[in-house]
């Protein structure tokens, strides 16, 4: 215990504080005092930390701290849609590999905080909140490096404090899609086992928040879909296939968002199984995804931007209308029949432009719900002459 005591009287300056929680058993590390101060925009802040502070990141994220799927979001006081009073708060999100730019499962967790914490030096908009008491909920507008993220949490009678027995719901920023069933060839040198005599496969680029590139798991070989499948093979193909996309042109030219070049980047390759998923009640269809992002990190959640980048995929193929109820799986979310996320399109044909007026685009808006709990609370130090731990690291990179 005393030593306990002793670690908590560290200094301020030289504490990282942070709150644990999952959604669906995805991790989100909200780092809410101790990360150095920022200064500009949030996508400047956010080149910032890329630049000046990955090692605060590693140190946070990967181990001994963390470990390669741990997920984090940074709590930004300031930015230019707090100023402009569109937003409550901002958040910088971090994973194994940087800095990404949207965060659905994170957006969950962050909105329960926001309305549990009361210290205004950690949330200094905090009592501009304004708890809508017969509705027992509460709006909380989240800067997020893609845009403005609507947060809707639920919340005790009072309006003090969140309730984990209801569901959070965020308004995407408009999802798009960006390129439907591109072609791919697959060179016989980076080919999986599973692929057998295919050359060639299909997929889809979407953008959440970030962009995705979405493949059906039958297309990658895996003919038992995402059930009884190995999850170790089905790793090997991704990362072979993620690497590939990058280089490609067509994708290349799919991954331009209009807004700002910063968004223009491939995040991940989600796996998706149209055929499985655990059904919650009143909803219209259900489907699984295994979420590969950053460096070849697994998301356990269902992934909430690429919910909202697959209702504007659907939407887009006229495979999903305006009003229709889905739900969104990941393995966790399946294998305890709870978690999955629920989604619909709440608003269609929204412009998005931006200085790239050639990409200019029409999106959709989608409502995504999900749960998030707490799990603890953390002081992190680095205690003088311990080399080994002062920026993080990951077992992979020691061989
Ligand atoms: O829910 C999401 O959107 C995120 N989860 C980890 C990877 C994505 O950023």
């Amino acid at each position: 215990m005393d030593v306990a005591r002793q670690l908590e009287q560290t200094p301020s300056g030289e504490v990282i504080k942070c709150i644990d929680m999952h959604t669906t058993g995805e991790p989100t590390r909200i780092i809410y005092s101790g990360f150095p101060t920022l200064n500009g925009t949030l996508l400047e802040q956010r080149d910032q930390a890329k630049s000046q502070y990955d090692h605060i990141r590693k140190r946070i994220m990967l181990e001994p701290r963390g470990h390669y799927d741990m997920y984090g979001a940074i709590i930004i006081p300031e930015t230019e849609l707090v100023q402009s009073g569109e937003a409550h708060i901002g958040t910088l999100f971090t994973h194994n590999g940087g800095f990404s730019t949207m965060c659905g499962h994170a957006t969950i967790a962050l909105g329960r905080f926001l309305v549990d914490t009361h210290d205004l030096t950690v949330f200094p908009q905090r009592n501009e909140l304004k708890p809508n008491l017969a509705a027992r909920e509460v709006k909380v507008n989240i800067h997020a490096p893609c845009g403005l993220v609507r947060v809707v949490v639920p919340t005790s009678a009072d309006g003090q404090k969140s309730d984990s027995s209801r569901p959070v719901r965020f308004l995407s920023t408009p999802a798009y899609c960006a390129a439907k069933d591109l072609e791919v060839s697959i060179p016989r040198e980076i080919a999986w086992p599973e692929l057998g005599d295919k050359t060639s496969l299909r997929l889809d680029i979407s953008y959440g928040g970030a962009f995705y590139a979405l493949v059906d798991i039958r297309q990658l070989g895996f003919q038992t879909g995402l059930h009884n499948f190995s999850l170790e093979a089905v790793t090997f193909a991704v990362k072979r296939l993620k690497r590939h996309l990058v280089t490609l042109p067509h994708v290349i030219e799919a991954l331009q968002h209009p807004e700002d070049q910063r968004l223009s980047f491939l995040y991940s390759v989600m796996v998706v199984d149209h055929e499985i998923g655990s059904k919650p009640d009143g909803v219209d269809g259900v489907e699984t995804g295994l979420c590969f992002f950053a460096e070849d990190q697994i998301d356990r959640s269902p992934t909430g931007s690429c919910v909202a980048a697959r209702m504007a995929l659907a939407h887009a193929k006229g495979t999903r209308k305006q009003g229709q109820t889905w739900a969104y799986n990941s393995l966790v979310s399946n294998h305890f029949n709870t978690g999955a996320f629920v989604a619909n399109i709440v608003d269609k044909d929204v412009k998005i432009e931006g200085p790239n007026t050639q990409t200019a685009r029409s999106g959709v808006v989608v409502l995504v719900e999900g749960n998030a709990y707490y799990t603890g609370t953390m002081a992190f130090i680095v205690e003088q002459g311990d080399r080994t731990s002062e920026s993080g690291f990951v077992l992979g990179a020691c061989t």
